[in-house]
């Protein structure tokens, strides 16, 4: 059995609705779970696939914040969704700025979405029981834009999406006054007379001058009133002025439009022609995105804005298709913008807070809705966009589950407007937050929608990737063979092989592949989060590396140079010991040549002299005058062989020694090199002798 758990800290609350079904040959697949007689609200639903489903899916369990049933009416769901602490959290205590909600709903075409959100000709949606609680509790606080300008211009210039600001008179007799001469003063729904007794005409000629007047059909004359929410509190801040501002846009084809510009249907141009908004920063909102050129009503109380509503729902697309007469082909967007200052600083900044409430277009099998052409495109182009909130919704969720108050880094909420319009500020904000720039939007709220009678398949899907908690009681392991439909396999079965039985099975294949190839494509986000953290880690991995590169080096540097002054010091200490022992070397055989010098005289030229003309007895006289007398005899002839004997050695001795010092020269040396000198050709005769 695997279960997977959703804690409370997702951004939604989730909520299911389930719509009354009165055909009696449909078999009902979906049942809630009533697990105590006394517990006023289920939270929990199992589906079974239908008695013929060939594919033998298991059964599966689900859990949402709460269930709707097909008995509740929409007060008790705008009640017990807690749509009212929505609009409390626009409003914002007493002295606070409002803080953004949002409440969407979600489910297959014809599930109840648009009976939800917008209620019927009998009957009210969450959008108009919103405006009439907010008009309700906040008209002692409304401004009145119909007798001052200055007011309207305030709110202008306060606005930063680029939008153009209109009163809700000027707006509505700019629509209903043109070309078909139904004055405001002449409608039912508004009374006798205009309801202020200021002329927009400025306004109004203002709105027209942007070729807003459109409209073909009469205003409403009638508005519902039920279910009465008159006894529903609401807290407003009583030191507050506030200014209720409606606009409303579609998402059709990923492209948006505003439903209350200039009508081409009415100017006889094809919708193609319309122009798109972008949804971008602005020069006042650099960081934030917001639908840019709006056309926005400010209104003064319910009934303009079921009016202006109106305006909007009738531009919005809407088509027939097998599964529902009125069919919405795009996701409608209803934004009740409050201004909001201080009431004792008139001339004060406004503050803005949005509750911004959406329709979205229900997904749909072509076979079932029989669509065809454009309509088959646009189906196309919703069930695509419907898939990419699917993966956010599951994505944020698990993270949520896996990281409780995080915020998830890797939502791919760019895919395509509907998720980007949805998600992108609600991230941003979060970061922002986190850094102190903004304020974290409140909760919100997503009823999904469902008949129990419905389609199995896409029902299922939808309740897959937007349910809180998830249980299924066998893990169904879809085999090839029972994806593909058992015709192509050429297979005998039971099967009736008429042409609706394989097209419901074909059905179920391209079901169970889109629901595969959106677990794929959700696998596919987690891989790329996992790669993108691999690649995180490696590269803090490299860094390191390369630092400890860098440290080793700059060690080594350090031990070398040390190593380095060492031995330059050692060396230093061994040449300084060997030049000590040369000197002493040296000044020892100083010593002795000294001593023999001293005690030595030498006869160079005896023998010559005598030649010369000298008696050796006068030889021997001069001799005899000189300090030394030499005196060769036998003894004294050996004696000077041994000197010279221990000369010579003493030379090479000293020749070696030089060669040696060459580099070195100390005092010692300068003096054995010229005692070498002498030696050698000084002429101390000492070779001749
Ligand atoms: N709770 C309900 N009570 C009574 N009728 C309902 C309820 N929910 C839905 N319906 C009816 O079911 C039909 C289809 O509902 P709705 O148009 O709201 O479906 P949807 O989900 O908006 O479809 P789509 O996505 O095609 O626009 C409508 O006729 C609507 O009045």
């Amino acid at each position: 059995m695997e279960t997977q758990r959703k804690p409370n800290t997702a951004l939604f609350d989730v909520f299911l609705r389930l719509r009354p079904n009165p055909a009696t040959d449909r078999e009902r697949f979906l049942d809630v779970e009533h697990l105590d007689e006394q517990h006023e609200a289920p939270t929990r639903i199992t589906i079974k696939p239908p008695a013929n489903d060939y594919r033998k899916r298991s059964v599966e369990k689900f859990a949402f914040t709460r269930v709707f049933e097909e008995h509740v009416g929409q007060r008790e769901v705008f009640e017990r969704t807690g749509a009212v602490g929505l609009i409390e959290g626009v409003l914002g205590a007493e002295g606070r700025e409002g803080q953004d909600g949002l409440l969407a709903t979600l489910g297959v075409t014809g599930s109840g979405k648009s009976h939800t959100i917008l209620g019927s000709r009998s009957q009210r949606g969450i959008t108009q029981l919103t405006l009439d609680a907010l008009f309700r509790h906040t008209a002692p606080c409304l401004v009145d834009v119909d007798s001052s300008l200055t007011v309207l211009q305030s709110l202008r210039a306060a606005d930063v999406s680029e939008a153009q600001l209109f009163s809700a008179a000027a707006f509505l007799d700019a629509i209903y006054t043109d070309n078909y001469g139904i004055s405001r003063a002449a409608t039912p729904a508004r009374g006798a007379t205009p309801a202020r007794g200021v002329t927009p005409s400025v306004e109004t000629s203002l709105y027209k001058a942007i070729g807003g007047s459109r409209r073909h059909a009469p205003r409403l004359s009638t508005l519902p009133t039920d279910p009465p929410i008159d006894d529903i509190d609401i807290n407003v801040d009583k030191t507050a002025e506030y200014a209720i501002v409606i606009s409303m846009y579609e998402v059709h084809n990923d492209r948006i439009f505003d439903l209350l510009g200039p009508s081409c249907a009415a100017k006889g141009l094809g919708q193609q022609k319309r122009r798109a908004l972008l949804f971008k920063p602005t020069e006042l909102s650099p960081d934030r995105k917001v639908v840019a050129g709006l056309k926005k009503v400010v209104c003064s109380d319910l009934e303009e804005a079921q009016l202006v509503l109106d305006v909007g729902l009738q531009e919005r697309r809407v088509a027939g298709t097998g599964s529902n007469a009125a069919s919405s082909r795009s996701h409608g967007f209803f934004c009740i913008e409050v201004k909001k200052r201080l009431h004792s600083t008139r001339s004060g900044p406004w503050t803005s807070s949005a509750l911004t409430i959406v329709d979205l277009a229900g997904s749909e099998r072509a076979r079932i809705a029989k669509t065809a052409g454009a309509t088959l495109a646009e189906a196309g182009k919703i069930n695509e966009s419907l898939m990419y909130l699917g993966q956010c919704m599951q994505m944020q969720l698990d993270h949520a589950a896996a990281n409780p108050g995080s915020t998830p880094n890797l939502v791919p909420f760019r895919q395509c407007k509907l998720t980007e319009l949805l998600f992108s500020n609600i991230f941003t904000t979060q970061q922002q937050q986190q850094r102190g720039v903004s304020k974290l939007p409140q909760k919100a709220i997503m009823i999904v929608a469902a008949d129990p009678l419905g389609d199995f398949n896409s029902t299922s899907q939808i309740l897959r990737y937007s349910a809180l908690a998830k249980e299924v009681t066998q893990p169904r392991i879809p085999s090839l063979t029972s994806t593909i439909p058992f015709s192509t396999l050429g297979r005998s079965h039971s099967r009736p092989a008429t042409p609706s039985a394989l097209a419901d099975e074909l059905d179920n294949a391209l079901a169970e592949l889109a629901r595969v190839k959106a677990d794929l494509e959700i696998t596919q986000m987690h891989l790329e989060e996992e790669t993108l953290r691999r690649q995180q880690a490696e590269s803090s991995w490299q860094v390191a590396e390369s630092r400890l590169e860098e440290v080793e080096v700059e060690i080594r540097e350090e031990m070398w140079s040390e190593m380095e002054v060492k031995l330059q010091q050692e060396q230093r200490r061994f040449l300084a010991a060997r030049d000590a022992d040369l000197d002493a070397q040296d000044s020892h055989l100083d010593r002795k040549l000294e001593i023999m010098t001293r005690g030595i005289s030498v006869f160079e030229d005896d023998k010559e002299n005598v030649e010369g003309g000298e008696t050796g007895d006068e030889a021997v006289t001069r001799k005899q005058r000189g300090s030394v007398v030499f005196v060769r005899n036998e003894e004294e002839e050996m004696r000077l062989a041994d000197l010279e004997a221990e000369n010579a050695a003493l030379r090479e001795r000293v020749a070696n020694l030089e060669r040696e010092r060459e580099v070195q020269r100390s005092p010692s040396k300068k003096m054995r090199v010229l005692k070498s000198r002498k030696w050698e050709g000084s002429g101390m005769g000492l070779d001749e002798v």
